[in-house]
C-alpha cells in the first residue's frame, strides 16, 4: 500500500483521510496521461485524496494512473452500476461516490469492502441508505437543494449521519457546511474546475488547493 494509508495510524480509514482534509475535490477528466500531473498539483497544495467522476471515456484509465502514481487515495464518482464498482475498484480506487441511492450500487461495494457515499437529497433516500447500513453520504446538489438551512433540517432526525454536501460549493461558502456537526468533509471542482485541467495550469490547481483547505481547516484549530 502506498499514500496516507501507508503511513497513517493503523485503524486510519478513507473516511479518516476525507474526514481529516474535510474537501474532496471532484475531477472530471479529460485526458488519462495528465493524471500523475494533476495528482502532483494536488498533493503540492496538500490534499491527500481525490475523486474521479466516471463522466469521461478517461475517467478509469485516470484512477488507475493516479492509484499507481500519486500519493493520494484515490475514489471514483459518478457510479451509477455494480459493475462500474467492479471496474473502478479493479483500476484501484479505494472509495465511490454517487449521485444518487443505489442500492445495486451499494451492494456491490460493501462486496467488494469498499467505502460508497451515495447521494441523498430527501429522508426518504436517507433511509434507504440507513436501511442499507450507510452513515456518510453525499448531500447533492447541495446548494440548489437549499444549502445549508436545507441541510440543517434534512441532518436533524438523524443525529449518527455525516454528510458531504457537494454542487456549488467554493472556498467562499464552504466554511458554513463545515461548522455545522453533521458535515464530515464538502466536495467539489472548483479547485480543479476543467478550463484549469485543460489549460494545464498545475499551479493554479495547487494554489487554489491549498486556499481551500487552509479555508476548510480554518474554524478546525
Ligand atoms: O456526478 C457526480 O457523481 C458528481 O460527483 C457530481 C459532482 O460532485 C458535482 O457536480 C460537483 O459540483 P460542483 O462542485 O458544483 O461542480
Amino acid at each position: 500500500m502506498t499514500g496516507p494509508l501507508a503511513s497513517a495510524e493503523a485503524g486510519t480509514t478513507v473516511l479518516d483521510v476525507i474526514a481529516g482534509d474535510r474537501l474532496l475535490p471532484v475531477v472530471v477528466l479529460d485526458d488519462a496521461e495528465v493524471a500523475p500531473r494533476l495528482g502532483a498539483a494536488l498533493v503540492a497544495g496538500g490534499l491527500r485524496s481525490v475523486e474521479v467522476t466516471l463522466r469521461t471515456p478517461a475517467a478509469v484509465a485516470a484512477i488507475h494512473a493516479l492509484a499507481d502514481h500519486t500519493a493520494l487515495v484515490v475514489g471514483a464518482g459518478t457510479v451509477t452500476s455494480a459493475d462500474q464498482v467492479d471496474q473502478v475498484v479493479d483500476a484501484g480506487a479505494r472509495f465511490v461516490v454517487c449521485p444518487g441511492f443505489s442500492a445495486a450500487v451499494v451492494r456491490r461495494c460493501q462486496k467488494h469492502g469498499v467505502p460508497v457515499i451515495p447521494g441523498v437529497a430527501t429522508p426518504t433516500e436517507i433511509q434507504m441508505a440507513l436501511d442499507a447500513g450507510l452513515s456518510v453520504l453525499k448531500f447533492f446538489p447541495a446548494e440548489r437543494l437549499g444549502g445549508l438551512p436545507m441541510l440543517e433540517a434534512l441532518a436533524a432526525p438523524y443525529p449518527g449521519l455525516r454528510f458531504v454536501p457537494t454542487g456549488g460549493i467554493t472556498t467562499a461558502n464552504l466554511r458554513g457546511y463545515l461548522d455545522h456537526p453533521s458535515v464530515l468533509a464538502v466536495g467539489g471542482t472548483w479547485m480543479v474546475a476543467a478550463g484549469l485541467l485543460t489549460a494545464g495550469r498545475w499551479d493554479d490547481v495547487t494554489t487554489l488547493t491549498a486556499a481551500a483547505l487552509a479555508a476548510a481547516r480554518e474554524g478546525d484549530r
